[in-house]
């Protein structure tokens, strides 16, 4: 049983992401006051407790509907683009006029896929963020909806938030949305759902988030989760609360504190959950909610932080694939094991997609047909990581399964014997659940951290 016991001496990084449904009524389309400030007057509580924090708002789309009057959110890419221009001025405004009257200061950040693409933009957005942070600052940020294109886009505000909760290593992020928590189900089409409580690991979570959100909000509970999954590997606590209720925030983090350290007492690195330990956990956690008078909200509990290197993070989350290049097991084995190797040209079997030079890749392990020594393309692949390229696709095709020494009569140049550089592999913390499965039977192991 826990006894959450505030300890008063934590300070955290604490990523809040507010969704459109909640700045802005998806009937009348009118800006969402009380929540809005009700949301400044909790984390200027929390920053004035010594914490440090960052609000990802969307909101500018929506805004931006209000102001043109349109009635529905347009289809044609460029009309978004306009009304989100529209929206995001009043909207950091809103924003801004509020925490003024507490005296907090704010700053803007507009952040687009393809600004992060190279690693030292990368850095540079997180450096600007950890300098907001460290002047009490609180960044508001958002998608720069104006200028990304569908191909460069963060694509919906919750993986956004988790990208940069993963960039300034925050403790938490919390997805406050229109709902109190994470359901079995759409609470709003099954009177039957149930909420879930507490996830230790995300694996094997059993509900159904397919039904979209709100008439303004973009990416339904589906997004949340992969959200949730994104932070959680990167060390993030990740919190679904209710936004109409924000003050809650407070008695969470003080709970989660106590709490999650508990849970996590009795395992060094958390592993999925049967069906049974889930349930078990829910009904555990119900009881020291209400024990503690805790408000409801589903808690992803955070994976050991610094197991995702920054680097790693950047690579896994950061960056767009643009295709794919398919190894064969011994190559899994070199690139996976302890002291790890490069990828070389011969322990490639394929090539997916058109990707150029340093672009960022999948790596996937495929079957390599015995006779041929080719890929046998009927058999499944399986994600392994990600890495970015030396050469391009059509080089690649061209040198694949070949010798080091080879590689110059077939290109005309060298610039290195590997396809990609071990610095430039990443594999997530776990295995999907099929590669898992294909690993057991072949009794290998994925990479640790
Ligand atoms: N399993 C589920 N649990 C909770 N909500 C769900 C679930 N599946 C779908 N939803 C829907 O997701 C909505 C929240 O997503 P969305 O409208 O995109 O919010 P936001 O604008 O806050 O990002 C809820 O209003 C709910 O209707
Ligand atoms: N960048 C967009 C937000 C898109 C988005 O993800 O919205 P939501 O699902 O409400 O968090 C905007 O400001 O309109």
């Amino acid at each position: 049983m826990v006894s959450a016991t505030p300890k008063g001496d934590d300070k955290f990084t604490i990523v809040v992401k507010l969704g459109s449904s909640s700045i802005v009524d998806e009937n009348t389309r009118e800006p969402r006051i009380a929540n809005m400030s009700l949301l400044v007057q909790t984390l200027v509580k929390l920053r004035r407790e010594g914490h440090r924090i960052v609000l990802v708002s969307s909101g500018a789309t929506a805004v931006g509907l209000n102001i043109m009057g349109f009635e529905k959110k347009p289809k044609r890419l460029a009309v978004k683009q306009a009304l989100a221009a529209v929206g995001q001025g009043k909207l950091i405004s809103m924003w801004d006029g509020m925490f003024r009257l507490l005296n907090q200061k704010t700053a803007q950040v507009l952040l687009t896929r393809n600004d992060i693409n190279d690693f030292a933009q990368f850095r540079n957005a997180e450096n600007t963020l950890l300098e907001l942070l460290d002047m009490d600052v609180i960044p508001i940020v958002n998608e720069n909806d104006t200028i990304s294109t569908q191909e460069f886009k963060f694509g919906d505000n919750d993986t956004l938030s988790a990208i940069t909760a993963g960039m300034c290593n925050a403790d938490f992020l919390f997805l406050l949305t229109d709902v109190d928590c994470l359901y079995t189900d759409n609470p709003r089409t099954n009177p039957d759902a149930t909420p879930v409580f507490v996830v230790k690991h995300m694996d094997n979570l059993d509900v159904n988030t397919k039904s979209s959100g709100s008439a303004v909000g973009t990416g339904g509970m589906e997004t949340k989760l992969i959200a949730a999954d994104l932070a959680t590997n990167a060390g993030v606590t990740t919190v679904i609360c209710n936004s109409e209720t924000p003050q809650n925030m407070l008695d969470i983090v003080r709970y989660s504190c106590v709490a999650d350290a508990e849970l996590r007492a009795s395992e060094e690195q958390i592993v999925a959950q049967s069906k049974e330990e889930f349930d078990r956990a829910n009904v555990d956690e119900l009881e020291n909610l209400q024990k503690n008078e805790i408000p409801l909200h589903t808690r992803f509990l955070g994976q050991p932080k610094n197991t995702v290197k920054n680097k790693e993070f950047w690579l896994l989350h950061g960056l767009k694939p643009n295709g794919s290049v398919i190894i064969d097991l011994g190559c899994y084995q070199a690139i996976t094991r302890k002291k790890r190797a490069g990828l070389l040209p011969v322990g490639v079997i394929g090539v997916e997609g058109h990707f150029r030079h340093l672009e960022c890749v999948d790596i996937k392990l495929g079957h390599k047909d015995n006779k041929t020594g080719k890929w046998d393309q009927s058999k499944p692949t399986y994600h392994v990581g990600r890495g970015r390229c030396n050469y391009q696709a059509s080089e690649i095709e061209l040198i694949m399964g070949m010798q080091s020494d080879e590689l110059d009569s077939v290109l005309q140049y060298v610039d290195t014997e590997y396809v990609v550089h071990r610095e430039n592999l990443a594999f997530p913390l776990h295995p999907d659940q099929e590669l898992t499965e294909l690993l057991t039977e072949l009794k290998l192991e994925f990479p640790g951290h």
